[in-house]
């Protein structure tokens, strides 16, 4: 292995209203480039569904959402469930949700290991130490558990670039937030019709300040499918196969999510 190259845990934030194939291929997306790239290894991610307070138009309990999540991801060998977000008491911001799985995954790591921090704490405080391996073990990727490597892991935000440019939405985003979160956490920013990612860091400053820690995707396979679309289809009696998971698909049947007359008379925006 490259001796320069820094571990990743790539987080993806986002309804998943439901999960769909892309928001599954943008972890495959991301992760040939940025291994192409040489400097990053990528060691797991996670999907961190908002919380239900976020009150999206249409937006599904987080139970359901969680549950479909778990059942696209049941038999994925490197991204996990995350469902600290939708347990929290409200809306957590993206930059305290990073921090959070940053934290995590630092004390998680030392715990993991027989580290000078992990025997002060084994004196201290047990029970902390415990419920970081706890919470680490439901999202943690496998080889980093088990990888005996003292190395930092850097948690990097996952997202489509209509994510990114929904930063200059007035009131949506704290600047401070934005500046954290590119400048010490990094963005992955995965290509979407109708967005100019690279134009939209040439015109913020602060985008451009740290624009060697975002990282564009070009996504040449396009495929545009969104959440609201296949609500959209669902709703209107149209087959869903293959743009979600089938086990998503069933869970969506089961339990008659999206149906005529949940949503409103509103034309709802794609993305
Ligand atoms: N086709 C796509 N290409 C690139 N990024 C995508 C695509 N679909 C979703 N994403 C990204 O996935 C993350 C989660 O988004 P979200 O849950 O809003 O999905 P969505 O398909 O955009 O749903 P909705 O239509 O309800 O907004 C965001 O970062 C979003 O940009
Ligand atoms: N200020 C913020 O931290 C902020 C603002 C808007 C959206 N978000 C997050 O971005 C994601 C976007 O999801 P949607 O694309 O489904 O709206 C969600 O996880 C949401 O929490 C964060
Ligand atoms: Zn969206």
């Amino acid at each position: 292995m490259n001796m320069a190259q820094t571990d990743v845990l790539l987080v993806a934030c986002g309804s998943f209203n439901p999960p769909t194939i892309m928001h599954l291929r943008m972890f495959e997306i991301a992760r040939d480039h940025l291994e192409r790239l040489g400097q990053l290894k990528i060691i797991g991610g996670v999907m961190s569904p908002v919380h239900d307070a976020y009150q999206k138009q249409d937006l599904v309990s987080s139970e359901h959402r969680c549950n479909m999540l778990r059942l696209a991801l049941s038999d994925h060998d490197w991204v996990r469930l995350s469902e600290w977000e939708c347990q929290q008491s409200g809306w957590t911001r993206t930059r305290q949700v990073l921090q959070h799985y940053q934290n995590q995954l630092n004390s998680a790591m030392n715990a993991n290991h027989d580290s000078p921090l992990k025997r002060q704490r084994q004196c201290s405080n047990r029970d902390e130490v415990d419920d970081a391996v706890q919470n680490f073990s439901n999202w943690i990727p496998n080889q980093c558990a088990s990888s005996g490597s003292d190395r930092p892991v850097k948690v990097m935000l996952l997202c489509g670039a209509d994510v990114l440019e929904s930063f200059a939405k007035p009131g949506l985003w704290n600047i401070k937030d934005i500046e954290t979160i590119v400048g010490q956490h990094g963005l992955v920013v995965i290509t979407r019709e109708g967005t100019n990612p690279y134009r939209f860091i040439y015109e913020s400053d602060v985008l451009t300040k740290h624009m060697g820690n975002i990282f564009i995707v070009t996504e040449w396979i396009t495929n545009e499918v969104s959440s609201t679309k296949i609500r959209r289809a669902h709703r209107r009696g149209d087959s869903i196969k293959y743009l979600v998971p089938d086990s998503v698909m069933q869970y969506i049947q089961q339990n008659q999510l999206y149906q005529e007359g949940a949503n409103s008379t509103t034309n709802e925006k794609s993305l």
